[in-house]
């Protein structure tokens, strides 16, 4: 059984080692080439130099192995899915495809699952999520993470298929509650890193990813998703690493912006467009999102850190 893992920046080939290293027959394509032939050569990814990769990885930038896989992983950044799906949609057509990414896609408001149905109907969508940092999966450090799909039979099989002897997967039927989720916590760690990167405090931080996870639970559940899953690995677990790693790119992105600092805008950094297409979202659905509006307020650079803490401090008084 073939697993096609489309995708080689540092969570694809970090799957791809772990599958790889349990035995399953893996093969990892990149848009690129010359990198995918360098890499074969060097038997390292560029994103994920400290990894070696195993003899048994096939590296390809020829996309014809997807109509070949039984299973392809999609881990592309979020608001590149949807190009690479139109792309590839003949040969992906029917097949089970495991969304790996996490964000809200700007284009269509809707998450990774919601992508793959517009451009792929026929596909059994399924979403891979939770707390997992690319380097400790492929180094073979133990991680948990979240399956999600609306089909249990289906869901089961993939459970079994991509579970490794050292990256272990609970599974769910709420789609909803795994991608928003993984797509929210990303907002949640940008506030988290300006708050620590602008000198706030550790207890505004604690306050932050309490009052963040409050957030999160609210839109998903107004959004359709169960409380329990926003509980679990793909929501308060993915958080918890998060707002308090600098091996997170969102949470250092978060401590720039709180310094004033730039940040290299070649870094995959998905919770930018997130906070963005939650606010427009929120607008739509008449959502109360205090967090995520002033962090996009931030990504967009129309407040300070000093505003955004101002708005936040000034809000009426409630319960908790
Ligand atoms: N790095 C990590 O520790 C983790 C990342 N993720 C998620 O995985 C997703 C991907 O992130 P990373 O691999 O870390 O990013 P990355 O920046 O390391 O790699 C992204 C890869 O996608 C490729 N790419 C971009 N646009 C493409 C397109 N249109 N077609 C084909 N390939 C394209 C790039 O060439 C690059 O190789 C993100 O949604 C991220 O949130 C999830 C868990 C952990
Ligand atoms: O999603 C991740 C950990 O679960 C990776 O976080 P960053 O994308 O912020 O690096």
């Amino acid at each position: 059984m073939t697993i096609a893992v489309a995708g080689a920046g540092a969570f694809g080939t970090a799957l791809a080692i772990t599958l790889a290293r349990a035995g399953r027959d893996v093969t990892i394509w990149g848009r690129d080439p010359e990198a995918m032939a360098e890499a074969r050569q060097s038997g390292r990814m560029p994103r994920l130099a400290k990894a070696p990769l195993p003899d048994t990885l096939k590296i390809t930038a020829d996309a014809a192995i997807f109509g070949d896989a039984r299973v392809v992983l999609l881990a592309v950044p979020a608001q590149k899915l949807g190009g690479f799906l139109s792309d590839h949609a003949t040969a992906l057509a029917g097949k089970p495809l495991v969304a790996c990414c996490k964000g809200i896609d700007l284009a269509t408001l809707t998450g990774p699952s919601g992508v793959i149905a517009q451009r792929v109907s026929s596909a059994t969508a399924a979403i891979l999520t939770g707390p997992s940092f690319a380097d400790d999966i492929a180094i073979g450090l133990p991680t948990a993470l979240t399956l999600a799909c609306r089909d249990s039979a289906a869901g089961e099989t993939l459970q079994e298929q991509l579970t490794t002897p050292t990256l272990r997967l609970y599974r769910t039927t709420d789609v909803a509650g795994a991608e928003l989720g993984g797509a929210l916590k990303n907002v949640i760690a940008i506030a988290c890193g300006a708050c620590i990167g602008a000198g706030l405090g550790q207890s505004a931080r604690a306050a932050l990813m309490t009052r963040g996870f409050a957030e999160m639970v609210r839109i998903a559940t107004q959004l359709g998703a169960e409380a329990d899953t926003l509980a679990g690995l793909s929501g308060l677990g993915d958080l918890a690493l998060t707002c308090t790693s600098d091996l997170s790119r969102n949470y250092r992105y978060g401590v720039a912006l709180g310094q004033g600092q730039s940040f290299d805008a070649g870094v995959t950094v998905e919770g930018a467009a997130t906070a963005l297409a939650m606010t427009q979202l929120g607008a739509q659905h008449g959502l109360d999102l205090p967090v995520t509006t002033v962090v996009n307020a931030l990504v967009q650079g129309d407040q300070t850190v000093a505003e955004a803490l101002q708005s936040l401090l000034s809000r009426p008084l409630k319960e908790e």
